[in-house]
């Protein structure tokens, strides 16, 4: 198998020069200025194989932005050494450009006065791609993403949804073995988000395309990502699978039980708590009652209750059930229990 990014002990340092208050300090802070440095990515240490899609997770300023630029040899590393697609990011930088694609949620890399169509044209020079490879692509990718029926429009005209179509087939010309998202989805409806999803879950099976993603939207990464990246303060503080962070810090899950209706009749005369819940004499240990609604019985439980097929079978034996199912936490609040109350650091647990 390929390793595709390939970095150990990456550091990037800024040393921001500060600002004195006052016209004297403004200044003293020319003649004689403070520097401070700003640690935006602190050794850090990863391999992604060919075709892995992966997501780099982070709060704001944790360093996301300066990793991809790292990688794509925009910015020079302070420390450390990385190798993409086999090449030297700073050194082979034009090589690098024809293995990579990249595409920033929040700018574009087309031409605004042109339409998409010219656009898409004026790129086959730029990568210098063959034009019977660029037309092969371009109908493959087109009719992927559906872009007939804007193409000939300006850039300027379109939704932010068919720019971002735009934006991925400019990405993806010349082939590229692996593609840098930065938030794909920021700013599109539901519907569009689920298609440039859907596109590129097809583009990674079809191609093997290594796809690595930044995005504050969970849904991106369920969806995508198999593994995931937890950045902050420059520090990777997670890798592995988005299965195994809500395993380990997903807190309580959810039973949700559909009783038969004339066990509604049996839940009403039980003795209530003050929350007006149902009080179930023996339950399990750390199980909970969460709610009552009709047939509908909510329970909650969390880590040291019995497994799940235990809580059913506790279940069935006292009330006749129609249908149960468990409701997982949402990878959304995980994430931010995990940054509210740092528990990754607080394991101490720098995961490989
Ligand atoms: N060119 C620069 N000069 C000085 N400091 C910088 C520069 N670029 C980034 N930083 C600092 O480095 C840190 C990491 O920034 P970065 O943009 O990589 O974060 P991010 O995770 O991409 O954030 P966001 O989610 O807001 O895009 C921040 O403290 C930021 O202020």
């Amino acid at each position: 198998m390929t390793t595709m990014i390939e970095a150990e002990g990456l550091s990037k340092a800024f040393r921001i020069a500060k600002r004195r208050p006052g016209l004297l300090g403004g200044i003293r802070s020319i003649v004689d200025p403070e520097v401070r440095t700003v640690a935006a990515v602190q050794d850090l240490t990863l391999q992604v194989q060919q075709g892995e899609m992966i997501g780099l997770v982070g709060p704001n300023g944790a360093g996301k932005s300066t990793t991809i630029k790292m990688l794509t040899g925009i910015l020079m590393p302070s420390a450390g050494r990385l190798r993409v697609a086999g090449l030297l990011p700073i050194r082979q930088r034009r090589e690098l450009a024809g293995c990579i694609g990249v595409v920033f949620g929040q700018r574009t890399q087309l031409w605004w006065d042109l339409p998409l169509r010219d656009s898409l044209q004026l790129l086959r020079h730029l990568y210098r791609v063959p034009e019977q490879r660029h037309q092969q692509n371009l109908n493959h990718l087109r009719k992927m993403l559906d872009l007939d029926e804007f193409i000939d429009t300006p850039v300027r005209q379109l939704s932010l949804g068919q720019r971002m179509r735009g934006d991925l087939v400019a990405a993806l010309l010349h082939e590229p073995a692996l593609l840098y998202l930065d938030e794909p989805t920021i700013g599109l409806d539901v519907v569009a988000k689920a298609r440039i999803r859907e596109f590129l879950l097809s583009l990674n099976a079809e191609r093997g395309t290594t796809v690595l993603i930044t995005t504050h939207d969970m849904d991106d990464i369920e969806t995508l990502c198999p593994r995931m990246l937890i950045v902050d303060h420059g520090r990777k503080l997670y890798d592995g699978t988005v299965d195994a962070i809500r395993e380990r810090f997903g807190g309580q899950r959810i039973l949700v039980a559909v009783l038969e209706p004339s066990e509604v009749a049996t839940l009403a005369k039980l003795p209530r708590d003050e929350a007006g819940l149902p009080v179930l004499t023996d339950l399990p240990a750390d199980v909970y009652v969460q709610k009552l609604e009709g047939p509908r019985l909510e329970l909650r439980f969390g880590g040291a209750a019995p497994p799940a097929h235990e809580l059913v079978a506790w279940l069935g034996a006292r009330y006749r059930l129609r249908d149960v199912t468990f409701m997982e936490p949402e990878i959304e609040d995980v994430i931010r229990r995990i940054y509210e109350k740092n528990l990754l650091l607080a394991e101490d647990n720098i995961a490989v």
